[in-house]
């Protein structure tokens, strides 16, 4: 009798610079787990699923919903054009991660679920394969296919969606000095409506000022410049129009400039923050100082953080 436990790991999509393009993965510091795990193992049934967790009563309450069960079902259709059929199973979702929470929660358990799958029946699909089926899933809850949060979760480190030439993406170098303070305050934003409030297009230019930002973080991370990295994390796509979604942000985001803080943003859609830190002890300024201005109930937490390189592992 096989069983495996994967665990697939947060992940801020954006970086503030790169709407739908960058993502990173990331693990707090103290060795804690943020991210969804998903145990599979042998059954008598076709398939079984349980869900666990700290966060499973606000799992839709239809098991057919669940973004698992999809997962589960997209595998078993693409393994059936292959000529193979999908083994009796049994997965068990621990549900860790806030859902709406611009930390990458369904790509937690979408990635954690298809590399579950995919390991119990000797790696069928490649790794662009897998992901581009969690894409599809992702696109599934959120209205448009994206890949920020599945690819770093999946595949770890900063990655930049390049979606050309076989590769969904490609992954960047970055800044390991850098520490990111997360503040999730407890609150929920969903995905799909912080895109709808978007605009349907944009002036010229912003177009050329977002393009110029992008380019030069990108140069930035391959020639080490981390000072020029963190001015470009400008957002003119997405945070103007989301940060009425989030409570007080605009000072909350002065306030950690002025405490060191070398940039400042919505991670993915919100209502998470991040800010980066170039050193601990300023990270732990930060969390304090976010600890108190911007969690607004006991669901909220802070963790101090750092670019995860591994993404989705066994735990053994
Ligand atoms: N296993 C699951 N984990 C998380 N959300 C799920 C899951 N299964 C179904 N859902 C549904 O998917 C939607 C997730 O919403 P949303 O995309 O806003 O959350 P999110 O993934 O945390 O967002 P973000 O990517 O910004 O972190 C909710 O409606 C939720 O009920
Ligand atoms: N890039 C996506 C990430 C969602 O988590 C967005 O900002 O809508």
């Amino acid at each position: 009798m096989s069983i495996l436990r994967i665990y697939a790991p947060a992940s801020s999509a954006n970086l503030s610079v790169g709407f739908d393009s960058l993502g990173a993965a990331i693990s707090p510091i103290d060795g804690s787990l943020l991210g969804d795990v998903v145990q599979i193992e042998d059954s008598e049934r076709q398939f079984e699923l349980e869900s666990v967790g700290h966060f499973v009563q606000k799992l839709p309450k239809e098991p057919q919903k669940n973004i698992v069960y999809q997962a589960y079902v997209l595998f078993s259709e693409r393994l059936k054009l292959r000529g193979q059929a999908v083994k009796n199973l049994r997965l068990t979702l621990e549900k860790n991660m806030p859902i709406g929470s611009g930390l990458g929660s369904s790509a937690c358990s979408i990635v954690a679920a298809l590399v579950a799958l995919n390991r119990f029946h000797n790696e069928p699909f490649s790794k662009m394969e897998l992901l581009e089926m969690m894409g599809e899933l992702e696109g599934r809850i959120s209205g448009s296919i994206h890949y920020d949060n599945v690819a770093p979760c999946y595949l770890g480190g900063l990655q930049l969606m390049t979606q050309s030439l076989g590769n969904i993406c490609q992954p960047l170098p970055f800044f390991n000095q850098w520490y990111w303070v997360l503040a999730y305050p407890g609150i929920e934003v969903s995905t799909a409506e912080a895109r709808a409030i978007l605009p349907k297009s944009y002036t010229r230019q912003d177009v050329i000022a977002q393009a110029r930002y992008l380019g030069s973080f990108v140069h930035a991370c391959y020639t080490q410049q981390d000072i020029l990295a963190a001015l470009m994390m400008k957002d003119l796509v997405a945070e103007p129009y989301r940060e009425a979604l989030l409570p007080n942000f605009p000072n909350v985001r002065q306030g950690c400039k002025d405490l060191g803080a070398l940039a400042v943003g919505i991670s993915g859609s919100g209502p998470t923050m991040f800010a980066i830190a170039p050193d601990l002890e300023h990270a732990q300024k930060l969390s304090t100082y976010l600890e108190q201005q911007y969690l607004q109930n006991s669901d909220g937490f802070i963790h101090i953080c750092k670019v995860d390189n591994q993404g989705a592992r066994e735990l053994k």
